[in-house]
């Protein structure tokens, strides 16, 4: 394969720049990592060895596609760089020289949950506040000061760390960085971050592994360069300070983890580190219409702090930006389901040429929920989808057992989250004791000083006191009003509003999201019952008949801004475009702060590469209150002559194609969501002995009865792995798309 002819004039410089450190600081698809990609393939055809390249990326998906690409220039080879994300990469060296430092051959990762216990277990024997020094916080200081290599030692002699700590009421973070680092070592452990620090510690007290590796690693690339920390920076100048063979490429206007520890200084840094230094500037655009690009342009400049660079294409004009407006969250999601269905069915598209991306995790169950009303599959990349999160399976938890408190899985999710002094051991009782003395779970627990002595009893009781309180709370309320009862007083809510981390401020909103998803389930008028018991019923459709990811398919790719970095689509949706969403309220306490926020804007858009969507609803629900929104700041911020505000306020002449969109829209659902249910619905009421039938059975044609929807016909059965779906047309409610091992049937034959 001729790659070189796949180059323009600066690229190709970059590609045949093959000694000395190079840096490439150019605008997004300008084609930085295609010159990587090439840069390696040209170093293997003059015959560098590729067990003598490491090539560091950002992501691991990054790295299996430069792989991909490099493999189909030079062949097998390819699987001899050295290539991956910093983790991967330094892992595996400290897996080679682990006993220099002191660790076993065979040491553990930790991931961030092991961290968190062990936090959690050390702040404990410390007697210190469980409230004060939550893991999330410590893990977040720890690890940041991890990033800047900061060693314990130090940690405990700076004066300005400990200021910092005291005014944050929290001056005992730094032993507990001591005895976690001490536990960690004694366990033969290493946390993520560790895996880097310790490779600095590596290359700093022992030169002549350092030596080992400049002699192995004699090119040295990193892809986005712009948001690597300090610690990463110090690893990849140790290693090329021999040959000085390092090539980074980055833009700094997609400067998006500072948050993280990502430090734009790198940058700055690499070009006085380099005397040598050549530069190569790429300014062409490859993936995008002009129309995108001028408008990325029109965004980037309101940063004070930015590189000035114009990024140009000579590719079509393409169609304008259409901004979307919509009454509320929900009915922005049908909007995006419906464009894409329409775009995909006018246009010969697969849904794979489509993302919608978001600014936070929580934005996704709109989306997810519009998605599957239309049968569109879909993936969530780098989260999990909505109902699988930790927090919302938690609440949902306390929601099963209030409705039957003998369901035991949801019994040993909550009985002791948040924590109230029901240890492990404790629980493994109540489970013995009702084996053993015949009883139900439900009945030692409200019964467990009898059971298990008082001491221990009394809280147990406590609990199903508080479980039973929620039950009667429901029998005379709808769903909403008692999930936010429940929300409320199981703690589950001020739990996460005391974590400000970022982690703990998404799972926060997350439980927000489901309290909206509930109070919109109630506020709808086609759901008739509108009791807890209801809504979970629906939901457990939802959460079962997840799409998961059997990575054949097309699929509409969903996933956050972050997790965007690199990537390219056809069509690009960024969603809730609105004040305190996007920019996003916790991250505006600065200019900097606003600025970064602006870079995420700016990744967000360059990633489109024939149409970009952006979509705004002005009202949200918020703890169940439907709050009006203000469009976001950022959307004036791109020169209106690439807009078209189809569906927006400002040209009601756009009202026609609204129109066309909703007639479609409501045609379209007619053919894969049940039309408004019949008043008659009411008028059937499930027998007193209803039992449901074997449905291994079931087959087109078959005449059943359900519970709630009354009697109907099997139209189409709908096998996919191990999930077995059934179409049933009933009487009274017409048609309805059941998961078998959820639809409690009866067969009538
Ligand atoms: N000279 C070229 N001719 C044709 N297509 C190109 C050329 N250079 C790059 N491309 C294509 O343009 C798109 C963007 O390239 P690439 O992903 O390498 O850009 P990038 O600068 O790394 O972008 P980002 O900043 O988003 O990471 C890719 O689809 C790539 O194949
Ligand atoms: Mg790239």
């Amino acid at each position: 394969m001729d790659y070189i002819s796949l180059l323009n004039e600066s690229q190709r410089a970059a590609v045949l720049h093959t000694n000395g450190p190079a840096m490439i600081i150019a605008g997004a698809g300008s084609g930085k990592t295609r010159v990587l990609t090439y840069r390696i393939a040209q170093l293997i055809s003059q015959g560098v060895d590729p067990f003598n390249i490491l090539a560091l990326t950002f992501t691991n998906k990054a790295a299996k596609e430069m792989r991909h690409r490099i493999e189909k220039v030079i062949g097998n080879e390819a699987k001899n760089i050295w290539m991956g994300t910093f983790h991967s990469v330094f892992s595996r060296i400290l897996r080679a020289e682990a006993e220099k430092i002191g660790y076993p051959k065979s040491f553990t990762i930790y991931d961030t949950d092991d961290s968190k216990t062990l936090i959690r277990n050390i702040v404990k024997e410390m007697n210190l506040d469980d409230k004060l020094y939550k893991p999330n916080v410590v893990l977040g200081r720890i690890s940041s000061a991890k990033n800047k290599l900061i060693s314990v030692k130090q940690y405990l002699n700076d004066a300005t760390i400990q200021a910092d700590d005291e005014a944050a009421m929290r001056p005992k973070i730094g032993k507990i960085y001591e005895m976690y680092q001490n536990r960690c070592f004694r366990a033969g452990a290493m946390d993520f971050d560790d895996l880097l620090f310790n490779t600095n510690v590596l290359f700093k007290d022992h030169p002549d592994a350092l030596n080992k590796y400049q002699n192995i690693f004699k090119f040295v690339m990193v892809d986005e360069y712009q948001d690597t920390n300090y610690s990463q920076y110090l690893i990849t100048r140790k290693l090329s300070a021999q040959n000085e063979n390092i090539v980074v490429v980055g833009d700094d206007a997609q400067s998006i983890y500072a948050f993280r520890g990502a430090d734009i200084q790198n940058i700055l840094n690499f070009e006085r580190d380099y005397p040598d230094l050549k530069v190569f500037k790429l300014e062409q655009n490859y993936r995008s219409t002009k129309n995108i690009v001028h408008a990325a342009n029109s965004v980037i400049k309101h940063n004070q702090a930015q590189l000035r660079k114009e990024v140009f294409t000579d590719n079509e004009q393409g169609p304008l930006i259409e901004v979307i407006k919509a009454n509320s969250d929900n009915e922005e999601g049908k909007l995006v389901a419906t464009t894409i269905f329409e775009e995909k069915m006018s246009n010969h598209l697969s849904y794979d040429d489509f993302a919608i991306l978001y600014r936070t995790n929580a934005q996704s169950r709109a989306m997810e929920e519009a998605l599957r009303r239309m049968n569109i599959k879909y993936k969530i990349i780098g989260g999990l989808s909505f109902y699988q999160r930790k927090e919302i399976k938690d609440l949902i938890a306390y929601l099963r057992l209030t409705v039957n408190p003998n369901d035991e899985q949801a019994l040993r999710r909550v009985i002791n989250y948040p924590k109230r002094g029901i240890g492990e051991t404790t629980e493994q009782k109540i489970f013995v004791t009702a084996n053993e003395t015949n009883h139900s779970v439900w009945e030692v627990v409200q019964n467990a000083s009898q059971f298990l002595g008082s001491r221990v009893g009394t809280t147990i009781e406590n609990f199903s006191i508080m479980i039973k309180d929620f039950a009667r709370i429901a029998e005379h309320s709808d769903a909403f009003e008692v999930a936010k009862h429940i929300a409320k007083q199981s703690k589950i809510v001020d739990e996460l509003h005391q974590d400000k981390t970022v982690e703990g401020l998404a799972r926060y909103e997350n439980i927000q999201e489901l309290l909206n998803g509930i109070k919109e389930y109630v506020d709808d008028p086609e759901k008739e019952d509108k009791s807890l018991d209801a809504f979970l019923q629906d939901i457990a459709l939802i959460t079962d008949a997840d799409t998961k990811a059997d990575d054949d398919g097309e699929f509409v790719t969903l996933m956050t801004i972050h997790s965007a970095k690199g990537l390219e689509f056809k069509n690009v949706f960024i969603v809730g475009m609105e004040e305190n969403l996007f920019p996003s309220q916790m991250m505006l306490n600065s200019r900097a702060d606003l600025e970064e926020e602006r870079r995420l804007f700016y990744v967000a858009i360059t990633r489109a590469e024939k149409k970009l969507y952006l979509t705004y609803a002005t009202s949200r629900y918020q703890w169940g209150n439907l709050r009006a929104c203000e469009k976001s700041r950022f959307l004036d911020e791109i020169d209106p002559k690439f807009i078209n505000f189809k569906y927006g306020e400002s040209h009601s002449s756009g009202g026609n194609v609204f129109d066309r969109v909703l007639q479609r829209k409501s045609s379209i659902s007619n053919l894969v969501t049940p039309p408004p249910r019949k008043q008659a619905a009411s008028n059937y009421t499930a027998p007193a002995d209803f039992t449901p039938s074997d449905t291994s059975t079931l087959a087109a044609g078959m005449k059943v009865e359900h519970p709630k929807f009354g009697f109907g016909t099997v139209t189409k059965m709908d096998t996919q792995g191990n999930s077995t779906k059934a179409i049933i047309n009933f009487d009274e409610v017409g048609e309805k798309t059941l998961l078998l091992s959820f639809a409690k049937l009866r067969i009538h034959n």
